[in-house]
């Protein structure tokens, strides 16, 4: 018993030791980011970075270059010019997601694919992390429900849930705002600090006033250019 107790301090003490050794960078950091659609630039040698425990907002005008920069922080486009380091793997929460109807889908199959991939766990565990994630955004009760059946805004929570249940500690989503009215903004807004009250680095595109005044940090574009 005593040995137990104390391989627990060792790997309690073990994990609080990498994680400080983690968050002693940012968690995104992106330099000189150029980026161009068949020649027309974009992006203009963009430089951020984002913090641990902080909701960046990336706020700017349509057509600014928010979506395509959200992109290249996720590593799902690559930039012509500049680099991305991440120190972890990202969750990347887009907007319009569907599953193919030859494919039904629930809720919960959904969010249990975030756990494929990563370090072996038991059936168990799988379970209890899926559970856990879907309390954390609020659609337990939808679990056996279809994706498709969902509406936009609880597909995203969806798609967060599916990055709580892997453990991602970086969280880019294209705005989770979007189409959502005034509770529903509230209610993601407030899951979104939640994460990072729990340590996660999480940067939004979002148009939404409410988000942008409640952020950690604003990260203005205008034109491909960082104004702030
Ligand atoms: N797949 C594409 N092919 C060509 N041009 C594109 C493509 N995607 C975006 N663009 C162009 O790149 C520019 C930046 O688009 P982006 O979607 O990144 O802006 P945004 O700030 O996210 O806009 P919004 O607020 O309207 O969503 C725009 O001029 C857009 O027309």
């Amino acid at each position: 018993m005593h040995r137990i107790t104390l391989n627990a301090i060792e790997n309690n003490y073990q994990k609080r030791l990498e994680w400080d050794v983690l968050t002693s960078s940012p968690a995104v950091r992106a330099q000189n980011i150029s980026y161009s659609f068949d020649g027309l630039s974009v992006l203009h040698s963009v430089n951020l970075e984002l913090r641990w425990g902080a909701v960046s907002v990336i706020a700017g005008p349509n057509g600014a270059g928010k979506s395509t920069l959200i992109e290249i922080l996720a590593g799902v486009r690559t930039p012509q010019a500049g680099t991305v380091e991440r120190v972890e793997d990202v969750a990347l929460v887009v907007q319009r997601v569907s599953t193919p109807d030859a494919l039904p889908l629930t809720v919960q199959d959904v969010v249990t694919m975030g756990t494929w991939g990563g370090p072996g766990m038991t059936a168990s565990e799988r379970r209890r992390r899926v559970a856990e994630a879907l309390d954390r955004v609020h659609l337990a009760q939808l679990a056996g429900s279809p994706f498709n059946s969902l509406s936009g805004g609880q597909r995203q929570r969806a798609l967060l849930a599916q990055g709580i249940a892997r453990q991602a500690r970086i969280f880019l989503l294209d705005e989770p705002a979007a189409g959502l009215d005034a509770d529903s903004r509230a209610r993601t807004r407030a899951m979104l600090a939640e994460e990072a009250r729990r340590g996660a680095a999480v940067a939004c595109v979002s148009h939404d006033d409410e988000s942008i005044a409640a952020a950690d940090c604003v990260i203005t574009l205008s034109g491909g250019r960082v104004l702030s």
